[in-house]
């Protein structure tokens, strides 16, 4: 199929060199999106069909469609419809597979196979084997895709349609994040054309863990899907500064969208002079009442402050125009444009709506505190009033030391001036740290598009985390969407996400426990460390242990005990890796602080300390979901480690 590509001679049928060029991007795109991925093979499935218009028929399922030199299909894509049984068949509902077969592949070369026969009562229900050796495959490089594994609760969310938004509550390591991605792959497959248009993207946490996922849709044959942070996507202004807990809740509260309102449209003021328009000979004036009249006719309407801004000078010139005609005059299109540009109408539009600057605006209200009041009054209470308010106002918006929550709140009054562009579909993951207004700053980038949203509740980190998706979703603008929950664990074994449950209770009530799919007996130990003295280098002894063995290890801690064990790696000549780096030749090992943690994983964690990882948040909730999230890396073993006595939520 590359070759065909290639050897394409585009000469006879381009008209001009711009189509050429079009072309030859084209082609290269596609010869890239066919390129030979030698650890990749092209199959890893087969269906053989029992009636049906396929009677007989088998079909091999690859990760993309592959034809024969006549163009007849020899492998069929994952996400067409005929390879859907592929992942939702069953013994009780066989869709009508005699035969499913599994290949397992090792380094590229054709293994093992499984087969089941689905329609045969002889034959016994059992786990898949190639699916246990898929996941403890020892990870090297960055995140897998899980194409020829994908579980039918994972498939029915990921072929789920374009048009509905929806929402996945699951634990740590049930595959929320592989889901999402995958319904990216295959929405652009079903609706190719109308997302190209449109656009998709995904969001994640951090830039490490965007490093982690970017390998997985261009593997799928998908190279467009664009990704950032809510960070990334709010960056009007250099970020330099940070607010504590108490000003970062307020400012992310949704309430601070209504302040921003009031705020920017107060800044129309209702006309009190007429306009008096000279053209010629004759003055055409239009009295203040009728002015007033336009202008509460375009704060009823709630289009966006900037448009009405726009529509203002042509509504004044109508009104002129009409009076023109009334006059007996038969003034056309030119004329209305020529009023509207007329220099007491661009005058009076000027007095009426100025234009807002949204990071102006948002600096006045953090540090005029009248101007605070006079919006938040009834919204925001005194204490909450000052919480947001800068200490020292800064002299203009270059030298303000903007934080994040700064960022969105101008993103925010960005979009009461001009609407944001939306895209076709987002991907939003590790959600449940989003603040309300973060929430609407990323409903605003699929308003007419759909979105995937991933998290958990158990997961949620900061002071303003997700309580409850209904309300999530509400600040997203997709209350309609449909929340799904992921409850088999794919990453963590049995016993090592038993030990992390028991967190649960003290944290997040209420949340059932993931079941993970996988039995690792000897996969978690749990030692105390004589002393603080020789906690380093027992950790250090713990990584070296881990890398005997193939794969990658996390060694993961407490954010303030990372440069104490990053001294100890480098006296004991362990080169170690930043979170989101791919490993090397050189080293398998990661050293991750715990705030980082999240969304990754290694084969073997060593956890250093926990009542450190506790003790380094500002509260003992999120401290525990901090730890939470530590204890729940690990695909093959966990080590921990401790001088410290363990939290008692852990004993
Ligand atoms: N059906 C599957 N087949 C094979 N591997 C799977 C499957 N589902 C998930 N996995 C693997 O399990 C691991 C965890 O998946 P993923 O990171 O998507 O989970 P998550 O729910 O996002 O976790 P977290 O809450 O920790 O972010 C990954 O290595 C992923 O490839």
């Amino acid at each position: 199929m590359r070759e065909d590509v290639q050897s394409l001679d585009i000469k006879d049928v381009t008209a001009n060199w711009v189509n050429a060029a079009v072309l030859e991007a084209q082609i290269g795109e596609r010869v890239r999106a066919l390129a030979d991925l030698a650890h990749t093979p092209l199959f890893f499935g087969r269906l053989d069909y029992l009636h049906t218009a396929q009677e007989g028929q088998s079909f091999y399922i690859g990760r993309r469609h592959v034809h024969d030199a006549e163009g007849d299909p020899m492998v069929v894509d994952w996400r067409a419809p005929v390879s859907q049984p592929f992942y939702r068949a069953s013994r009780k509902d066989p869709l009508d597979v005699g035969l499913r077969r599994r290949f397992g592949y090792t380094g590229g070369e054709l293994t093992a196979y499984e087969d089941e026969h689905l329609t045969d009562p002889a034959e016994a229900e059992q786990t898949s084997k190639l699916l246990q050796a898929e996941i403890e495959r020892p990870r090297v490089g960055p995140m897998r895709d899980i194409v020829a594994t994908i579980q039918p609760e994972q498939d029915e969310i990921v072929r789920s349609g374009l048009s509905g938004s929806v929402c996945v509550q699951g634990g740590p390591g049930t595959g929320k994040t592989a889901v999402g991605l995958h319904r990216v792959a295959y929405l652009l497959y079903a609706h190719r054309e109308r997302l190209a248009r449109t656009g998709t993207l995904v969001i994640g946490p951090n830039r490490s863990f965007l490093h982690y996922i970017e390998q997985v849709l261009p593997a799928l044959g998908e190279l467009e899907v664009k990704q950032a942070t809510v960070d990334d996507l709010v960056a009007h202004v250099e970020v330099r500064g940070a607010d504590g807990a108490a000003a970062a809740v307020v400012k992310g509260d949704a309430r601070m969208a209504q302040v921003l309102r009031r705020a920017v449209r107060s800044h129309v003021t209702l006309p009190a002079e007429p306009v008096v328009v000279v053209r010629g000979s004759r003055r055409w004036r239009i009295p203040a009442y009728e002015l007033e009249e336009i202008v509460r006719e375009l704060l009823d309407r709630d289009i966006r402050y900037g448009a009405a801004r726009e529509a203002l000078p042509q509504r004044i010139a109508h009104a002129v125009l009409v009076r023109m005609e009334q006059s007996g005059e038969a003034p056309d299109d030119r004329v209305q444009d020529a009023v509207a540009r007329n220099t007491a109408v661009k005058a009076a539009v000027k007095a009426i709506w100025p234009p807002v600057d949204p990071a102006k605006l948002v600096l006045r209200l953090l540090s005029d505190a009248g101007f605070l009041a006079a919006h938040a009054e009834g919204v925001l209470d005194a204490g909450e009033q000052a919480a947001i308010l800068m200490a020292k106002p800064p002299r203009s918006v270059k030298s303000a030391q903007w934080s994040a929550a700064d960022a969105v709140l101008i993103d925010e009054a960005n979009d009461l001036v001009q609407r944001t562009h939306s895209l076709g579909h987002v991907v939003l993951d590790e959600a449940q740290d989003l603040s309300p207004m973060q929430y609407r700053a990323v409903g605003r980038r699929c308003s007419t598009g759909s979105a995937t949203v991933l998290g958990d509740l158990a997961q949620g980190t900061t002071p303003w985390a997700t309580g409850s998706w209904a309300q999530a979703l509400e600040h997203l603008g997709k209350p309609e969407a449909v929340v799904e929950e992921l409850t088999a664990g794919f990453r963590v074994p049995r016993e090592v996400i038993a030990y992390a449950s028991r967190l649960l209770p003290h944290m997040s009530p209420g949340l059932a426990p993931v079941s993970s799919v996988r039995e690792n007996p000897g996969s978690l130990t749990v030692d105390a460390v004589g002393g603080a003295a020789e906690l380093d280098a027992a950790v250090v002894a713990a990584c070296a242990a881990s890398l005997r063995r193939e794969g990658s290890t996390g060694l993961i801690a407490a954010d303030g005990r990372i440069a104490a064990l990053a001294a100890a790696l480098t006296a004991a000549g362990m080169p170690y890796l930043a979170p989101g780096e791919e490993t090397t030749a050189e080293s398998r090992l990661t050293l991750v602080p715990a705030s980082l943690a999240k969304g990754l994983e290694y084969d073997y964690v060593v956890l250093d300390e926990p009542a450190a990882v506790v003790a380094g948040e500002p509260d003992e909730r999120t401290g525990l979901r901090r730890l939470y999230v530590a204890l729940t890396r690990a695909v093959s073993g966990l080590a921990v480690l401790h001088a410290a006595p363990l939290p008692v939520q852990l004993a």
